[in-house]
């Protein structure tokens, strides 16, 4: 191979890390979220200039919050199957290099907000950047079995975000939007954490499967199901949501409800299939919202409940 060749091949690896420690896919989900959450705020349509700017911004910043948790989490990481291939944890991205580029990233992000939508948006938004990367994965993880619970705040934060951006104030039906994936955050991810309960074991991270067993996690996964099945009826209740999103939310949250069963029956694909089947779950859910505030628009507005 030329030296121009292999220059090059490097130099895209290179990028492909960067944009690894972002964990973009999860802040693509996020991304949904706060698009729709802005949506939700206005029964018309939404100034493209907060649609484009405070979803860069918002991105931006949870991006900034994954680069530090990968700082952070060099030495577990490593330690992990799932994780040890990651770029800091191999090196193949310098700690002072991911340290910067959250920077960026972050300053990047809280400009943008500062800017062009909202002082409450861009606070709101560093708080949760500041709640993820420092409260959850500095101390909560390494801390309590309770750790995903409580530090799944911020990760719920971006519907609330989009909504604050357009509306500039926190209500109820926003920080409805946001319980919905605060309580959908526990299932998501100790299903996984049973999948990989060795895994933890290992790097001496106190996850609920590994601290209390795998029962007693199955348990907790059913408890969170029939909560998040419960919080996702409010906005049907509360008249924010038409016909549409309750068959929909319905559908879903049986579903959702099967899985969770499936564990507690110690069904051994259970776990795996109910982490998948979550992510599935928070898009579906917000889609159908989304699609039902244009379509019931008359619901909506006869419903007028303020939390
Ligand atoms: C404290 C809160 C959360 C924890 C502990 C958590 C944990 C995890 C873990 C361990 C993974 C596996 C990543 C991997 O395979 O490398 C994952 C994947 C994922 N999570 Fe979460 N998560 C949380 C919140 C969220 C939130 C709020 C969202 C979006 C709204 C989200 C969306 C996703 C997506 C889309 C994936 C799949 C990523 C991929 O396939 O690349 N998670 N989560
Ligand atoms: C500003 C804003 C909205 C901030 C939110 C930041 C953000 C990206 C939250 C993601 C939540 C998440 C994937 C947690 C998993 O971390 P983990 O360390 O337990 O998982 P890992 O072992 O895969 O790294």
């Amino acid at each position: 191979m030329s030296n121009t060749l292999q220059q090059s091949v490097t130099q895209r690896a290179h990028w492909r890390d960067y944009y690894e420690l972002t964990k973009p896919n999860v802040v693509y989900l996020m991304l949904l979220t706060s698009v729709i959450g802005m949506f939700m705020a206005t029964p018309g349509s939404v100034p493209w200039q907060i649609l484009l700017y405070g979803n860069i911004g918002i991105g931006l910043c949870a991006a900034a919050g994954a680069v530090i948790n990968h700082l952070v989490d060099q030495r577990i990481d490593i330690i992990m199957a799932r994780t040890h291939n990651r770029p800091v944890a191999q090196g193949r991205v310098s700690r002072s290099g991911a340290a910067i580029f959250a920077t960026v990233l972050a300053i990047t992000g809280m400009g943008i907000l500062l800017t062009q939508i909202n002082q409450l948006t861009a606070w709101l938004t560093f708080f949760s950047l500041v709640g993820y990367a420092g409260v959850y994965t500095l101390w909560l993880k390494r801390a309590t079995p309770q750790n995903i619970v409580i530090g799944g705040l911020p990760g719920a934060a971006p519907p609330l975000l989009g909504w604050v951006a357009v509306t500039n104030s926190v209500d109820g039906h926003g920080l409805l939007l946001m319980l919905i994936v605060f309580a959908w955050t526990p299932p998501h991810f100790w299903a996984l954490a049973i999948h990989r309960r060795d895994d933890y074991a290992k790097a001496g991270i106190p996850m609920l499967p590994v601290t209390h067993g795998i029962k007693y996690t199955a348990y907790h996964i059913m408890l969170y199901t029939l909560v998040l099945i419960a919080a996702t009826l409010l906005p049907f209740a509360t008249g924010m949501c038409g016909p549409l999103y309750l068959i929909g939310a319905t559908v879903l949250g049986l579903i959702f409800l099967y899985w969770a069963i499936q564990i507690m029956r110690e069904k051994p694909k259970a776990p795996m299939a109910t982490f998948k089947f979550s992510i599935l779950y928070l898009m579906m859910l917000y889609m159908i919202m989304l699609a039902d505030h244009y379509l019931f628009p008359v619901v909506r507005r006869a419903g007028e409940v303020v939390l």
